[in-house]
């Protein structure tokens, strides 16, 4: 299709002597919320990883097959990591802000990308929190420490910052793993928001949260990509027994 952003062609990953993935297919489309599940170990994380090359700074980590992404191999030698990771943010488990203002943390990626301009900056920051939907909160303390927030408003905040240098895909590990419903549900609804402007890839232990929020699911098992399919179909009426038991909760 047309607006395919990955192509993901016999994806390999082995750590050492441990093979995380193997046969992985995959197209994932433009402003799809894509939903990986699957039990502990079975390669979720590995996986979102290798859409920006996140693995190359785990050693010993090799990858073979490719991934294209917009029409160009990412693992190939000139591939630009820096830009494709300026392209393709990523959000981890743990709201992770940086010791300093809110403000600070919005913009860090902008600083570092060489923007000084004030009225930049400024403007910036205020978008990308209002993105986040976190900027009524935090309008009247931009200045005030990032970890003096909130869990939920943190990770709002990381979600603003992975936003501020502008990508077209965010990748989630695990987002509302660490945070309470309520925070969750506000994530939930702003990732439904996102997906109109972005391309959203979530790892999630949370089936409903699966079901909810995404447009597709990826099921994995073992290293193996056992169905990807419309969310609706891999809930209402998978192909594959292993996807019914794993999401009727048979295991894992
Ligand atoms: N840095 C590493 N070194 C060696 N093995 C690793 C490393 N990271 C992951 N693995 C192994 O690769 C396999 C896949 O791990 P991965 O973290 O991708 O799974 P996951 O499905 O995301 O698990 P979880 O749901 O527990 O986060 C596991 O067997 C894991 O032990």
């Amino acid at each position: 299709m047309s607006n395919a952003l990955f192509q993901v062609n016999d994806l390999r990953v082995d750590y050492g002597t441990k093979t995380a993935l193997e046969h992985i297919n995959m197209t994932i489309h433009k402003n799809e919320v894509t939903a990986l599940i699957g039990p502990s170990g079975c390669g979720k994380t590995t996986f979102l990883r290798t859409l920006n090359r996140m693995n190359d700074l785990i050693q010993g980590c090799e990858v073979t097959g490719d991934i294209m992404y917009r029409n160009e191999p990412i693992y190939h030698s000139k591939m630009d990591v820096i830009n494709l990771r300026k392209q393709v943010g990523m959000v981890f488990q743990k709201p992770n802000p940086f010791p300093m203002s809110i403000y600070d943390n919005v913009c860090y990626g902008n600083r570092c990308q060489g923007v000084k301009d004030k009225r930049e900056l400024d403007r910036i920051v205020v978008e990308s929190l209002k993105k986040a939907a976190l900027y009524e909160e935090v309008k009247d303390r931009l200045k005030d420490s990032a970890l003096s927030l909130s869990g939920g408003q943190q990770q709002r905040l990381c979600i603003a910052r992975a936003l501020a240098i502008n990508p077209e895909v965010l990748l989630m590990d695990e987002p509302t793993s660490a945070l309470d419903p309520v925070s969750t549900a506000k994530i939930e609804e702003l990732i439904v928001e996102l997906k109109k402007e972005y391309t959203i890839v979530i790892v999630t232990h949370n089936m409903q949260q699966a079901a909810r929020i995404s447009d597709k699911t990826a099921f994995f098992l073992n290293g193996d990509l056992v169905e990807h399919d419309l969310t609706e179909k891999i809930f209402s009426s998978p192909k594959h027994k292993k996807t019914e038991d794993y999401i009727t909760g048979r295991f894992g």
